[in-house]
């Protein structure tokens, strides 16, 4: 039986190999891939993303380094994953459509192509590319809270006029709270109609990921994303393990094994964890304030760098409204923190 025939209410999507390399900053080795898409493989996970945390092309000094270059882990996932589609991260700008042809040779079979939530124009050539090649497409409205719920689904619109199945209400910070979640879901649901469905991305900053995940269902999302371990930027995504876990609770047909899910998430993706996601005060500030879980560790970085606090400087991102791709204005807030300090 073909994945897209299995009887399920809800797809679990896993991005512990993609979200999780911001928290692991971005020294997934082979085995580590491997292993993971192995144990996702075999508890029923369909689509499994992999790729730099900032998506395809993302190894750079702005965003962080690789340890390995994602196009040896995407052919790894590939070669491991028997039942299992790949999926990689586009955001347009960073990763072109030269990147995604690439990923799509290496055996890909879905791109994730990721937006400012205002700003789904700048995908509509990489989608287009994406459905000549073959490609599941996905859409992905990140910091989706700085948005309202109706011009969302306009953004949305855009999305799926230009080829993507399915657009994401991307909760990048962690700072929707159940019905922010479920509002946002809907005006999707309510303009897609048949022609695309919709899907959610949570992050624990405020510990919402798993309760705005069922909220979500409930709205008419149909894809979902987790993280094995929550591994994830900010205090990480909603943990897969859990989503299943329940779901199942809830009579609804995922068509994952939880139990296999909760064995990888033990026994393969925590021993390699090098710092386990959690919601401590820089996290909460991130959801608290609305700022882009990627940036947790940029701005530990700086915090250490100029000793300033962490999340001082994280409520000032929230408060000046940085997007992804404006990682270095951290640094110029720390060294704002500075210069005050010096003046008081
Ligand atoms: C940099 C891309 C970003 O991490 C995508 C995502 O997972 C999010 O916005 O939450
Ligand atoms: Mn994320």
């Amino acid at each position: 039986m073909k994945w897209d025939e299995i009887d399920r209410e809800v797809r679990l999507v896993d991005t512990s190999l993609r979200d999780g390399s911001h928290a692991m900053a971005h020294q997934f080795t082979e085995k580590n891939v491997r292993d993971t898409v192995r144990a996702l493989d075999d508890a029923g996970v369909s689509l499994i993303e992999v790729s730099h945390g900032d998506g395809l092309g993302g190894s750079t000094f702005n965003y962080g380094f690789s340890l390995v270059d994602e196009r040896k882990l995407i052919e790894a996932a590939v070669d491991e994953a028997h039942r299992a589609k790949i999926a990689v991260l586009l955001l347009p700008g960073l990763g072109t459509v030269g990147d995604l042809r690439v990923a799509a040779d290496l055996g890909a079979g879905a791109v994730r192509i990721a937006t400012h939530c205002t700003e789904a124009d700048v995908s509509v050539q990489h989608f287009g590319a994406a459905r000549e090649l073959g490609l599941e497409t996905v859409g992905f409205l990140m910091l989706s809270h700085m948005s309202t719920p109706e011009a969302l689904a306009e953004q949305g619109r855009i999305m799926v006029d230009a080829g993507c199945q399915c657009v994401y209400v991307v909760d990048s910070a962690g700072a929707l709270i159940l019905e922010e979640a479920s509002d946002r879901i809907a005006a999707l649901v309510a303009e897609f109609g048949d022609e695309a469905q919709v899907g959610y991305h949570g992050h624990q900053n405020l510990s919402f990921g798993v309760a705005n995940s069922v909220l979500a269902h409930r709205a008419g999302a149909r894809q979902i994303d987790g993280s094995l371990v929550a591994l994830g930027a900010g205090a990480g995504n909603s943990p897969t393990e859990v989503l299943a876990a329940t779901f199942e609770r809830l009579g609804i047909r995922t068509g994952v094994d939880k139990d296999v899910l909760m064995d990888a998430a033990e026994n393969v993706v925590k021993p390699y964890i090098t710092r386990l996601p959690v919601m401590d005060r820089s996290s909460i500030v991130q959801g608290f304030a609305g700022v882009y879980s990627s940036f947790l560790l940029h701005a530990e970085r700086a915090a250490e760098r100029y000793d300033v606090p962490a999340h001082e400087i994280l409520y000032r991102v929230g408060a000046a409204k940085y997007v992804g791709g404006q990682e270095d204005m951290i640094i110029d807030i720390a060294l704002q923190l500075v210069a005050e300090r010096g003046q008081g």
